[in-house]
């Protein structure tokens, strides 16, 4: 991987030709304009050299940087791009909820483009083609949608307990394929996909590509959009071999689901699904209806797999790091469903405390810590000028770990989500920053809320899960900080599973054999 840091020096000079000239050219007009405080910048690098290291927690870094500087807005500029970040629930609502017009766009990402994502939802900057995208997301995703979906849901959870069962050591295993499963039978439904062992690891692989290319800050040519232009030999461009590589993985990601599902529509053997459904549904004489409709089911891929991944893995740590929190879970289904059947969608009501556990996950460990948007029209925040392409990066993290919202934010609490055992609407719902903001805000967040609370009502139900022991029977201790990057996991770590009793395992497999007699397809749904 050719990275930021490794060509930072053999391109500089050209670079620093490349924006004097830009910079002279634009007349910059708003040279005096005020701008948020931030560390002072170096000529041509910006802050570059004072942004926090890739290895480290960026949002801890920022949050430090905002109580540093007095402020909850801070400015930092790096070649080619200037970013504010948001470190306060005030300014998120103001910038990117109440200005939202001006604020929904989406930095541009070079090198996610150059290796075959350039049209997916999530990186589409905002336009035609995004309110289009969310519209065919938003019916898709709808109320009658999602009521074909939970049956599915509920269903895989049963073979995910199964896989628990009979392979207890690969819990992060069988949570991303189940994932994967889901995501892939939501999108394209056809009979065979969810078996499609090539297309589930090649969709995987896309999606670790997706999560590399798209990390604010790695790539030099993100921020200098020139070098895709120039010759290989110039120096700094051996992304371009990379990227190239990686797009074949994407490609084949985004297109062979979509064409096998079309030639099965034409075959009449595909069940229901999102894109076939809008297939059927929508009026596909312009060709641009159907390519959103290809891209937004890789968005359905792109945005459930790694989200529902990391919330699970996050689970896992917890419960064996916190054995009370679990106990108090298990017990509230052993009083509210018993364990004669599992847990059910319509149970989510009246199961407080495991509610509050998800909420909880979303607060303590956000599976996007920093969210990045970025204006498309230049505007004025309380004094500051804010010019159009300004990177809006909101800290999520830092208001859910304030402690003027949450006492002792670093702690895991359930508890402080409920009062005289219900859920409290006083406290700040971590739902309403963990799914982003506004026009922007994730089409997934119901669907994916409920997939969590399948899985995890179930597994508690029918799990003790606590820290994996070594050879001497020593348990592994269990490290709760998270990996760098653009979606918080945990670090590697090892967990036990055992079911609760004899009966327990006997349940599990009474519910996997019921949910292979029922059918592997989603109930066709109205649009
Ligand atoms: C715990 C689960 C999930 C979390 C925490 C999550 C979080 C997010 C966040 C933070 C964004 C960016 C919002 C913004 O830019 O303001 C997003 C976008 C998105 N999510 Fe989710 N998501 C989850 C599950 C899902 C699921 C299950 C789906 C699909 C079924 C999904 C589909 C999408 C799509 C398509 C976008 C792009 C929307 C756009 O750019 O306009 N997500 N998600």
């Amino acid at each position: 991987m050719v990275q930021a840091s490794d060509t930072l020096l053999s391109v500089v000079v050209c670079a620093a030709l490349i924006i004097l000239t830009s910079f002279l050219l634009s007349g910059y007009r708003k040279r005096n304009a005020h701008l948020p405080p931030g560390p002072k910048p170096l000529p041509i690098i910006g802050n570059l050299h004072q942004l926090p290291d890739l290895k480290a927690d960026r949002a801890v870094a920022f949050r430090d940087m905002s109580l540093a500087y007095g402020s909850d807005i801070l400015c930092v500029k790096v070649p080619g791009m200037l970013m504010y970040i948001l470190n306060s629930k005030e300014s998120m609502s103001d910038i990117l909820v109440a200005r939202s017009a001006k604020s929904s766009s989406k930095p541009p990402q070079v090198m996610a483009d150059l290796s075959g994502w350039k049209y997916t939802v999530p990186s589409l900057p905002y336009g035609q083609r995004i309110k289009t995208s969310r519209r065919l997301l938003h019916k898709g995703l709808g109320p009658s949608a999602v009521q074909s979906y939970i049956p599915y849901l509920e269903r895989e959870s049963a073979f995910f307990l199964e896989k628990l069962l009979d392979q207890p050591d690969a819990y992060k295993k069988h949570v991303t394929h189940t994932a994967a499963r889901i995501a892939l039978k939501i999108a394209y439904g056809y009979e065979g996909v969810t078996d499609d062992a090539h297309l589930i690891d090649t969709a995987v692989k896309a999606m670790n590509i997706f999560c590399v290319t798209a990390t604010p800050g790695i790539w030099l040519v993100d921020s200098l959009p020139f070098l895709q232009h120039m010759p290989s030999w110039f120096p700094g461009t051996g992304f371009k071999k990379q990227a190239s590589q990686w797009s074949q993985t994407v490609l084949y990601a985004i297109n062979h689901p979509f064409e096998e599902l079309k030639r099965q529509m034409a075959a009449g053997t595909a069940g229901a699904s999102f894109a076939g459904r809008l297939l059927e549904v929508e009026d596909l004489s312009d060709p641009e209806v159907e390519d959103c409709i290809k891209h937004c089911s890789t968005g359905i891929f792109a945005g459930q797999f790694d989200t529902t991944t990391a919330v699970m893995s996050w689970f896992a740590v917890v419960m064996a790091f916190y054995p009370e929190v679990q106990k108090k879970a298990q017990d509230e289904i052993n009083k509210v469903v018993g364990h004669e059947r599992m847990p059910v969608v319509a149970d989510r009501d009246s199961l407080p405390y495991v509610n509050a556990i998800l909420k909880e996950l979303l607060r303590w460990r956000p599976v996007l810590p920093l969210i990045a948007h970025s204006v498309n029209e230049e505007d004025e925040y309380k004094g500051y000028y804010v010019p159009k392409d300004t990177v809006i990066l909101a800290n999520v993290w830092a208001v859910l770990h304030d402690e003027s919202n949450y006492d002792e934010p670093e702690k895991y609490k359930p508890e402080r989500f409920l009062r005289d055992g219900i859920l409290d609407p006083s406290v700040l719902d971590p739902a309403t920053l963990a799914f982003g903001f506004d026009r922007r805000i994730c089409p997934g967040m119901h669907i994916g809320q409920t997939l969590l609370f399948i899985l995890m009502s179930r597994t508690l139900q029918n799990f003790d899960i606590a820290p994996a022991k070594d050879a001497h029977g020593k348990e592994i201790a269990i490290d709760t900080s998270a990996v760098p990057g653009l979606i918080g996991f945990p670090k590697p770590f090892k967990v036990s599973l055992v079911p609760r009793s004899n009966a327990h395992a006997a349940h599990i497999r009474h519910a996997a054999e019921n949910a292979r007699s029922l059918p592997d397809k989603l109930a066709i749904f109205e649009l």
